[in-house]
């Protein structure tokens, strides 16, 4: 892995999963099967990989936790295969972060690429009208925010490289699928066109109009460019109060752009 995440983790891809270096802390991984995610699937009766992706919820050196648990925050991994689902390239099922009990709301959440390439894809609600629709194409090193509420998936954006990213959640963060489902998926599907990725709209919503984009600088945040959002949180563990305190910063998520 090129990129360097700030602390010592690496993903392994068969099977997914991760390795944890000395010092770091890490749960056995959580598997997501195709079985598990069909009904979210722009063809549910798809074939594609067994196991579509492994996370690994609160990872980090243990000289951070306390840092981490003091901050309700939470560093997630997740590492997806290659590939498609049919003529969807290999992708998330979709949710929205559910109401947390500690801030009362819907929280954001903050990810970055390791390796691969990935659409963070995000609409702003799951009912019939699905709001403003994004796809972020990141790379790399590259930050996205996908703000409170916001329904969301990551898609893998190059089908020929395994994706991992890493991301801060709140602690007691949950994951509300009702509406993603009611509607069988997100707003847009992703599908392969020689080997490019396009977007089709889910006809069981709304017509949408959906936004294809470059990752931004969140400037908002204080988040720096080529610093590892670990490190950036080893170098100031504040900095990412905005995921575990989003109702302090309700006029940043206004009009909120990804
Ligand atoms: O519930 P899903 O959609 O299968 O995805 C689960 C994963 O999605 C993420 O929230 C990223 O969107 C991870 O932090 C989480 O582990």
């Amino acid at each position: 892995m090129k990129f360097n995440p700030g602390f010592d983790i690496y993903p392994l891809y068969n099977p997914l999963g991760f390795r944890y270096g000395q010092d770091v802390f890490g749960p056995q991984v959580e598997n997501r099967s195709l079985d598990s995610i069909r009904q979210n699937l722009m063809d549910p009766n798809c074939q594609g990989p067994d196991i579509v992706y492994a996370i690994a919820m609160d990872v980090g050196r243990n000289q951070d936790k306390k840092e981490m648990l003091d901050r309700n925050l939470l560093y997630g991994v997740v590492t997806y295969a290659k590939g498609q689902l049919g003529k969807e390239p290999v992708r998330s099922q979709g949710h929205i972060h559910a109401l947390s009990p500690s801030c009362q709301m819907s929280t954001c959440e903050v990810y970055e690429i390791w390796t691969g390439e990935a659409y963070i894809y995000m609409q702003e609600t799951a009912i019939d009208n699905p709001g403003r629709c994004f796809a972020v194409h990141a790379k790399p090193g590259e930050v996205v925010i996908v703000p409170p509420g916001w329904a969301h998936c990551t898609i893998v954006a190059d089908i020929h490289q395994n994706l991992t990213f890493g991301a801060w959640c709140v602690r007691d963060y949950g994951f509300d699928y009702q509406d993603v489902r009611a509607h069988k998926g997100v707003a847009w599907f992703p599908i392969v066109e020689q080997d490019k990725i396009e977007f089709i709209a889910n006809s069981h919503y709304h017509k949408s109009h959906l936004i294809i984009k470059e990752p931004r600088q969140y400037t908002e945040f204080q988040i720096e460019k080529e610093k590892s959002i670990y490190q950036q949180f080893i170098e100031n563990p504040d900095k990412f109060m905005f995921v575990s305190r989003p109702q302090d910063y309700q006029e940043l998520w206004k009009d909120f752009i990804p």
